[in-house]
């Protein structure tokens, strides 16, 4: 596309010299980074500490040059004139000026300076006379739209509205990705992206308000605002990986790198929820009852009596009664240690017993022999001198019963019966070591296990549990974690993998290291050439990567399961499930949460139609709630067709104000059912025509899409489809949260009759548009939209017809 020259003389023009000068400034910083970086690179360091410094620098330089990278598009974007007469340019980072001295060439949109710039009005001007807008392609100014906030301040700007770089945003074509909107920030959202609460944010909006863009902004602002935050990092949890795809370059492209993305299903390291199970059976495991359940199944694997009862120990057998069993148990149980840390003072207690039992036994011989000895003695006319040496070796009423089998006695038994096989197998019954998934998988195949642990449950919910072991679901996940909490960590276990990784790293550093000696000597093992294995072993290289904390947060705090994050951000918070909401919880124990979403588009059967039943039985009152109201994505004819939904869903809630008209009114059309696959074909390539180059979805029930896609020629679709397509056709539960330039929604009826949610889920597919939107439905409309949305004239008409 060619950049057309401001004219000259113009704003634009007048602000082009500036841009550039901020641009050179920009180059310069990312020289001396990357210059930086490359020293800290070459710096060989000697002692452990200039080591670990060195590769604290490397970091550091990267993550700035990162930063500055990000910042190329749209450096700039903004200028406020003051009241006192001095300018302040607004951007995407602050540039100090170069002699490190005067105001900054440029402010951080997130420095307290940049605020009026977002928040200023003609009734509360703050200090502010004028805002300028500044629109840039590349490095070039392209358009500057003033607003005057002072009355006294002379007009100026190339006559544009104060919103046209707004509506600009709005109405351009979407591409499949977010992108950052942090030149045309509302006032309200900067409210709640700077809000200096604490604890619990929860920010409840209709569909297109921000939420998501938002917050996205809310953890760029914290992790500039909080430095400490960037050492714990923020987990953006999203409804699925479509979702966290489209909105995966909003923070890189703010500068920030710090932060985890992931579902829900996702956050059990080392376990891939990739199985699918019906929606009853998901919904049924996020009630907050099965964490009730999981107690239970840990509670009854814990010295079930019947267990142990003989326990083989060398040649004999040992017999373990009710009564210690029960001791040991409760003893273990009153440490409130979760289950496999308990299982030593389980152990412990069982095996003092023993020990007890066997000395006391030995004793009681002892004191048999000793007797039946006496009375032969008595009997027998033995020699004085025999006598004497008897008495000598523990004769007769000479030693306590407990001086034959002393203290230490029992200790060595201690040890003897720990290491015993059998005993060992008698205590694994006993109190076994257990895995969240052991525990899950030997739940879910046993009818009468669940009938006898989940009594608050209907036999046909329990029947809807059952099943085989293999593979996980993304409802088992707050499960496997919430089992976690109750195991407690199996330190062997751990071990084990502690072992293992280290030998991953060892090979991949050896890997490194091979590399890099073929790399510099070109594969000629003679050459005089100095490389890093000559200084390093695989080894220490590998510990040394581990000790500079060569992975970053982000990295650490994915593969961590007990991480806590300093901030988490729920996308799509409506839709979590009770267990869901235990998982996360502990992520953050500070409870420092954004939590965006709309109770109104609820569509998941776990989820939940109110904030505060989800959240005061956890945070009591802590929370706030805040509120965007203004609709930025879908036109107001689009909202207007979702007003008789909105209404059977949430009688109570005012719809969102849409900012603008697209021009276009909804359309929708009774097709034959048969006909539904090749008529879509046809309306989807007739509306992709229009778009030209923008992005059209296909919008159905999760059990038809699959079909429709293969209907609809070229569509993306599927697990992972590509959002930067044309066209894609996608299950409404994948378009959560995603919008598209078009939208045709197809089968209302069968997205009503999937779900006991299915009014929410109709809800979502139709406020995906920014411009158009199409229905074809079936045989006759469903009634929440025959009088909401008029029916073409004919069944075959361009989707162009539909232009009123
Ligand atoms: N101030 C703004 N400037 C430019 N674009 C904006 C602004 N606020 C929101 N938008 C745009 O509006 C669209 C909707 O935003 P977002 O997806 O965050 O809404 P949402 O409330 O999460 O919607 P939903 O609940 O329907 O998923 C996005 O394209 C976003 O970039």
């Amino acid at each position: 596309m060619t950049v057309r020259e401001p004219r000259a003389g113009s704003p634009a023009e007048q602000e082009q010299a500036y841009v550039a000068v901020l641009y050179q400034r920009l180059d310069v910083l990312r020289a001396e980074a990357a210059d930086r970086r490359a020293e800290a690179a070459r710096d060989r360091g000697g002692t452990a500490q200039a080591r670990a410094e060195r590769d604290a620098a490397f970091a550091r330089y990267s993550a700035r040059l990162a930063r500055l990278e990000a910042a190329e598009n749209g450096l700039c974007f903004g200028r406020m004139d003051l009241a006192g007469g001095s300018r302040l340019y607004v951007g995407r980072i602050g540039l100090p000026a170069p002699d490190g001295e005067g105001d900054p060439l440029l402010v951080d949109w997130r420095a307290p300076a940049a605020r009026p710039f977002y928040v200023a009005t003609a009734a509360a001007p703050q200090g502010v006379r004028r805002r300028r807008h500044i629109v840039t392609r590349g490095r070039r100014v392209v358009r500057v739209d003033d607003e005057i906030l002072d009355s006294a301040a002379a007009p100026s700007g190339d006559g544009l509205a104060g919103e046209a770089v707004l509506l600009a945003a709005l109405t351009a074509g979407r591409t499949g990705r977010m992108r950052d909107i942090v030149a045309t920030l509302r006032a309200e959202q900067d409210a709640i992206i700077r809000s200096d609460h604490q604890g619990v944010l929860v920010v409840q909006g209709g569909p297109g308000t921000g939420k998501t863009v938002v917050a996205l902004h809310r953890a760029a602002y914290l992790l500039y605002t909080r430095p400490r935050l960037a050492a714990r990092g923020v987990l953006v949890v999203g409804p699925n990986s479509t979702f966290l795809t489209y909105i995966g370059q909003v923070l890189p492209g703010l500068g920030e790198t710090g932060v985890v993305s992931a579902t829900v299903a996702d956050l059990f390291p080392g376990v891939v929820a990739d199985r699918v199970e019906p929606a009853a059976a998901a919904e049924i495991k996020g009630r907050a009852v099965m964490a009730e359940v999981l107690a239970a199944a840990v509670r009854a694997r814990q010295a079930p009596p019947g267990q142990g009862v003989s326990i083989a120990f060398g040649t004999e057998v040992l017999r373990l009664d009710d009564d210690a069993r029960e001791r040991a148990a409760a003893l273990a149980r009153a440490s409130s240690l979760p289950h496999n840390r308990a299982r030593a003072l389980f152990a412990d207690a069982i095996i003092g017993h023993l020990a007890h039992r066997l000395a006391e036994e030995t004793n009681r011989l002892a004191d048999r022999l000793e007797a039946e000895v006496a009375d032969i003695l008595a009997e027998a006319d033995i020699d004085r001198a025999v006598r004497e040496d008897l008495a000598e070796l523990g004769g007769a009423g000479q030693r306590e019963p407990e001086e034959i089998v002393g203290a230490e006695d029992v200790r060595e038994l201690r040890r003897s019966l720990a290491a015993d096989p059998g005993v060992r197998a008698a205590l694994d019954a006993l109190w076994p070591v257990l895995t969240p998934q052991r525990l899950l998988d030997e739940l879910f195949a046993d009818p009468d296990r669940l009938a006898g642990l989940a009594p608050g449950l209907s036999a046909a919910e329990r029947a809807a549990l059952v099943r085989r072991p293999g593979g996980w679901t993304a409802a088992d996940v707050p499960l496997l974690d919430e089992a976690a909490e109750l195991l407690g960590a199996d330190d062997r276990a751990a071990g084990v993998r502690a072992a293992r990784e280290r030998a991953r790293r060892v090979a991949y550093a050896q890997e490194v290291l091979d590399i890099d000696a073929g790399a510099r000597t070109g594969g000629d093992e003679t050459a005089e050439v100095l490389t890093a294995a000559d200084l390093l072993d695989a080894g220490s290289l590998a510990d040394r990567h581990e000790e500079a904390g060569g992975a970053t947060v982000a990295e650490r705090a994915a593969a961590d399961r007990t991480w806590a994050f300093g901030h988490v951000i729920v996308d799509e918070a409506q839709e979590l499930s009770e267990m869901a909401w235990r998982l996360l919880m502990r992520r953050c124990p500070g409870r420092s949460m954004t939590l965006v979403g709309d109770v109104a588009q609820t569509s998941d059967p776990a989820g939940t139609a109110s904030w505060d039943r989800v959240l005061r039985p956890r945070l009591g009152d802590r929370w706030r709630l805040a509120r965007l109201s203004v609709n930025y994505r879908t036109p107001a004819e689009i909202m207007d067709a979702t007003a008789g939904l909105l209404a059977e869903l949430r009688p109570e809630q005012a719809p969102p104000r849409p900012v603008r008209e697209a021009g276009v009114r909804p359309w929708r059309l009774s097709v034959p059912a048969r006909e539904l696959p090749a008529l879509l074909a046809r309306y989807a390539a007739a509306e992709a025509a229009l778009l030209e180059g923008g992005r059209l979805a296909v919008i159905t029930s999760d059990g038809r899409a699959a079909e429709l896609a293969a209907a609809v020629p070229g569509a993306a679709a599927g697990p992972h489809p590509d959002l930067t397509a044309p066209v894609v056709v996608l299950g409404v539960t994948q378009a959560k949260g995603l919008e598209f330039d078009s939208v045709l929604v197809a089968d209302p009826a069968g997205i009503l009759a999937a779900s006991p949610r299915g009014r929410g889920d109709l809800y979502v597919a139709m406020t995906r548009a920014t411009q158009r939107l199409g229905i074809l439905h079936p045989g006759p409309a469903p009634a929440v939209l025959a009088h909401a949305v008029p029916e073409l004239g004919r069944p075959a008409a361009s989707a162009a017809d539909s232009r009123t």
